[in-house]
């Protein structure tokens, strides 16, 4: 497995700022603006519950990597680093989620 893939695909997602839109499917959502993509998130975000309610699990993995996907693009297209998600996961990382709720609300 490619552990570099987040950081590869981000490298290429932002090269894509100056590619062809009909050449480049990245470059066409850059084109298309931001409503399309968050069109694409809400799109790809509903076949992930179609999906984790089948019993396909290639389907899942794959209306997953859509998802990331898109949203990898959304957070660029935003001056975003999609490694920032990955740190903020870092830092959650061990804090229970019913712990994180409580402590919101002292
Ligand atoms: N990981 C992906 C990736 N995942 C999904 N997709 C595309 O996302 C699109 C969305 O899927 P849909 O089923 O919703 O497609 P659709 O109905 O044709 O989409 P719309 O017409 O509604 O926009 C499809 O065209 C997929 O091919 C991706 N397109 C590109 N990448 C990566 O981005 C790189 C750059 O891509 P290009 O810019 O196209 O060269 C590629 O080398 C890949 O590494």
């Amino acid at each position: 497995m490619n552990d570099a893939i987040i950081e590869q695909l981000t490298e290429v997602l932002k090269q894509r700022r100056q590619a062809d839109a009909d050449s480049s499917y990245v470059a066409s959502l850059y084109r298309d603006g931001r409503e399309k993509m968050l069109r694409k998130v809400g799109e790809e975000a509903l076949e992930v519950v179609l999906a984790g309610r089948g019993d396909d699990d290639q389907a899942l993995v794959g209306e997953v990597a859509d998802l990331w996907f898109h949203s990898m693009v959304l957070l660029i297209d935003a001056g975003l680093e999609p490694a920032a998600v990955l740190q903020e996961l870092e830092r959650r990382f061990g804090t229970s989620g019913h712990a994180e709720k409580a402590a919101r609300n002292t």
